[in-house]
């Protein structure tokens, strides 16, 4: 398996570069030149198996026997060690037709362990098989930057900077990230939004030069192995909802901002699983609910919302997207791109509209149906729904058709974001983890959402931090 820049300037990498390489050092995004595609009878002998046993089959097609096999066995079997439930992504009928998938029991209560708890210990592999520093830098809305520094924390061989944007993340998710007293680990939080911070990473990536001197690696949904480990997921839900219910094809919800986890959907859906639609959950910060319908990809106003991890605008993995959608053709992305960054924005015609159709839903959820969808859900059900899984079942509701059997991803416990859950006049209980948080010191500094600034800050992280391999 070789792997190819959205832009066509990267060709041919293998698995472990593609890795390492992060944002493609044209500035586009990897992806793998083929899909591979599962044979139903595959499909069926892959429905028995436990999520670590199904893991390794589907991120196995994609290493290709680059990590030796009881190597990558036991890289999972670690990785899902420390989830706290024996499913690791267990699924909950909550109504007829409607299921909810739980990503939120690994150790930050977000799913982006799921693919994070892989990715720290990967890095932690590669340094030990390489002797080489592995530096981390990452932008965060608030979940990525807690479950990417609990992912690598302790790990020789690494350091971690995360950019948050200051004061627009939850107080739990601000603790998470800040309460880390380690010297590897590097929280700036910046004057500005995930998409300041997301730009500013990107053009730091694209400066080669530094890039490669300070051996810098990406941990955001950039990063190919994140989708990768995001798109078991999908199989794993298909299979224990069709197994319940006879469903032959199933619909799934995703709460979406950087479109990194319904771009899992989609890969899932190309490697021959049978997903119908793919929902597009917004809330105000509605881009991709506006390009869905109307076929313009526009930044509009930004929004701070009830669900803060979505409050992007500008979703790094639509370039992915985008690569599908126009054939796979890395010329016309390129210029799409550049005509985005010139004109600020992107419009397709009919028959690419049409085609969007077919593979999305989408719907944008306001501030008050999201409180509304999480005050009913819990008085109709008992199950309290954090905001952003609040987002993705009222977008189940509006857009899934009658009878179709539909999967809302759960993207986090409900214990992350009591600001919103309070004003759903719900009290509820904090895990032990995260109570334990607020009594402990925050390390963090704060900074001008500026390239040289935060350049400077990382080369004396990288100077005056040892680490050893
Ligand atoms: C809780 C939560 N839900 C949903 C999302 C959106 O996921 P994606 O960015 O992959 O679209 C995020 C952030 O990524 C998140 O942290
Ligand atoms: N919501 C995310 C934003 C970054 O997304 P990623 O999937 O590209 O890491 C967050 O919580 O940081």
């Amino acid at each position: 398996m070789k792997y190819i820049s959205t832009r066509g300037n990267v060709t041919d990498i293998g698995f472990i570069d593609s890795v390492m390489m992060g944002l493609a050092n044209d500035g586009g995004l990897l992806v793998p030149e083929k899909i591979p595609q599962i044979p139903e009878e595959k499909l069926q002998a892959m429905s028995k198996l436990s999520y670590q046993e199904l893991a390794y089959e589907i991120i196995s097609y994609y290493v290709d026997g680059e990590i030796p096999e009881n190597d990558l066995k036991d890289l999972i079997q670690k990785s899902y060690a420390t989830f706290r439930h024996p499913e690791v992504t267990p699924v909950q009928k909550v109504k007829d037709n409607m299921f909810v998938l739980e990503l939120f029991h690994g150790p930050t209560f977000a799913f982006k362990d799921v693919a994070l708890q892989f990715l720290g210990n990967l890095y932690s592999y590669i340094a030990k098989k390489t002797g080489e520093t592995i530096n981390i830098l990452g932008a965060t809305s608030g979940d990525t930057g807690a479950s990417a520094i609990e992912g690598v924390r302790g790990k020789e061989g690494i350091r971690i900077c995360i950019l948050h944007p200051h004061g627009r993340v939850s107080k739990v998710q601000e603790l998470q990230m800040t309460t880390v007293n380690d010297e590897t680990v590097l929280n700036l939080a910046i004057k500005g939004t995930f998409d300041d911070g997301q730009r500013i990473i990107k053009e730091i990536f694209a400066d080669l030069e530094f890039k490669n001197k300070y051996h810098l690696r990406a941990i955001n949904s950039i990063n190919f192995a994140r989708i990768l480990a995001q798109t078991v997921y999908y199989f794993y839900a298909y299979f224990q909802v069709a197994k319940e219910t006879g469903a032959k094809t199933v619909n799934f919800s995703v709460p979406t901002g950087n479109f990194g986890d319904i771009f899992a959907g989609f890969l899932a859906k190309k490697m021959g699983l049978p997903v119908g639609k793919l929902i597009v959950a917004t809330n105000e910060n509605n881009i991709l609910e506006r390009f869905i319908e109307e076929g313009v990809y526009q930044p509009g106003e930004f929004h701070s919302t009830y669900s803060p991890s979505m409050d992007i605008q500008v979703a790094s993995n639509f370039e992915r997207y985008l690569y599908y959608l126009l054939g796979e053709n890395p010329k016309a992305v390129s210029d799409l791109m550049k005509q985005f960054k010139t004109e600020g924005k992107i419009v397709v015609g009919e028959e690419l509209l049409g085609q969007v159709k077919e593979d999305y839903a989408a719907y944008g959820v306001s501030g008050k149906e999201c409180l509304q969808t999480i005050k009913s859900y819990y008085g109709e059900s008992g199950y309290l729904l954090d905001p952003h899984t609040s987002c993705g079942v009222a977008a189940f509701e509006q857009r899934n058709h009658t009878g179709e059997v539909c999967v809302t991803l759960s993207t986090a416990h409900p214990a992350k974001f009591n600001e919103s859950i309070a004003l759903c006049d719900i009290e509820q209980e904090y895990p032990e983890q995260i109570h334990q948080l607020f009594d402990r010191p925050q390390y963090l500094e704060v900074v001008e959402a500026d390239n040289e600034e935060i350049s400077q800050k990382l080369e004396e992280h990288f100077r005056s931090t040892s680490v050893s391999i």
